[in-house]
């Protein structure tokens, strides 16, 4: 394999939670100033009497001097639209019609020297897992479900399901999406796992007592199975807001043809996928537009989606962090999570596995990114071979 070969030659060692990366990386190409919103700081303060709020959920995001409007014009905003998501693979063809490799392959190559595939170092990884209980987190949309140009169309196989499932049976498993909690669980329909939605906003997780009631946002309730859940809703007071803007987004974007708004329940998506690229700027100037009037929202970048959001301390990682509470499995040394994802919005739960020493993040990209994460797979049929490869060696070395 080239990069194995090109890990020899850079001798490089071999993979461990210490050694990977010295530094962690951002992912995001545009610098925070500018991505994200300037508000004045008396408002990143307020929670209205009663709400249910935690003040340590409140996000601090310092005052930016430029208006939003500048960002739009000076292009940040449309830099970071452009970079959102990767082109399509071009395969070179030799004259036997043979693919070649072409400087792209050379260039993710290279990158896997930093980000090894996961199956390529499956034993590295199992090796690390001996005697340990993995626990497994898993996004959906590009990782368990190829990227569609309809989100609405973005089914996983009949197979992926089949290897989650069986996955599951093995590893706590818990799906992390920016979708609803609904939608993905309409999408992956197994109730043997734990699901957060939001970006981990709404989290059903397993009804152990002491988590929910150490968060003032969750309680104890039972699922659609009677099945004892927590519940956790840290942004439970924005649920009127996001939907105020959900429907002002779709009206001042329906003019835009191949804009999509997505109602997330806790977060909206402004798809821009389908949009002619010289509309993008009409996009971004509505997303502009709407969270100028709720300073308390703010805006993220996914895969050619514009993503608004309340203010708050709480993402991906945060969730992973909760869910490990709730398992039983937080502060032992005995556990190991692995969590796969595709987008930047995960490289929040990669650098709390890394910061901890505590597990592998695993990103799926089929072009070089920069990551937090230790593994690399390049596209979701990779992510099903490697979970039906934990399944095997879990198999394996339970006889
Ligand atoms: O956290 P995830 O499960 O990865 O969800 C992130 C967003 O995924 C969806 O949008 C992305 O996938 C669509 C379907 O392939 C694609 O059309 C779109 O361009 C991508 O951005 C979903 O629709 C969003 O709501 C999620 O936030």
């Amino acid at each position: 394999m080239l990069e194995k070969k090109l890990r020899r030659e850079l001798n490089l060692d071999p993979m461990d939670l210490k050694s990977n990366h010295a530094a962690p990386v951002l992912t995001d190409p545009t610098p925070l100033s500018k991505s994200r919103l300037g508000v004045p700081s008396s408002l990143l303060q307020y929670s209205p009497p009663g709400a249910a709020f935690s003040a340590g959920l409140i996000l601090a995001i310092p005052r930016r001097k430029a208006g939003l409007l500048d960002d739009v014009r000076s292009n940040s905003w449309l830099d970071a639209m452009k970079s959102s998501s990767p082109p399509h693979r071009k395969i070179t063809k030799d004259v036997n019609n043979e693919p070649v490799a072409n400087e792209a392959d050379i260039a993710y190559h290279t990158w896997m020297v930093k980000y090894p595939s996961a199956l390529t170092y499956f034993e590295q990884i199992t090796n690390y897992a001996k005697g340990k209980r993995i626990a497994l987190f898993l996004d959906y949309d590009g990782t368990l479900s190829p990227i569609v140009d309809n989100p609405d169309c973005a089914f996983m196989s009949d197979a992926m399901r089949a290897a989650v499932r069986r996955v599951a049976k093995h590893f706590p498993t818990a799906i992390i999406s920016g979708r609803s909690h609904d939608k993905v669980y309409e999408f992956v329909g197994l109730k043997e796992l734990y699901y957060a939605g939001s970006h981990g906003m709404d989290i059903m997780g397993p009804g152990r007592q002491s988590t929910a009631d150490d968060h003032r946002n969750g309680f104890r309730t039972s699922d659609k199975q009677g099945k004892d859940v927590n519940l956790f809703q840290p942004a439970a007071e924005f649920l009127p807001m996001i939907g105020e803007v959900y429907e002002s987004l779709v009206e001042s974007t329906k003019d835009i043809e191949g804009a999509k708004v997505e109602n997330n329940k806790f977060c909206v998506s402004v798809h821009y996928r389908n949009v002619d690229e010289k509309s993008w700027p009409a996009v971004a100037q509505c997303v502009h537009d709407v969270l100028k009037d709720y300073p308390r929202l703010r805006l993220t970048h996914g895969r050619k989606v514009l993503e608004v959001r309340p203010m708050i301390n709480w993402d991906k990682g945060k969730a992973v962090t909760f869910l490990l509470e709730s398992l039983g499995l937080s502060d032992c040394e005995d556990v190991l999570p692995i969590y796969i994802g595709d987008d930047r919005t995960d490289e929040d739960a990669f650098k709390v596995l890394r910061a901890g020493n505590r597990g592998y993040g695993i990103l799926v990209s089929a072009v070089p990114k920069e990551s937090n994460a230790f593994y690399s797979l390049r596209e979701p049929s990779e992510v099903m071979e490697f979970l039906k490869s934990l399944v095997m060696w879990r198999k394996s070395s339970a006889l």
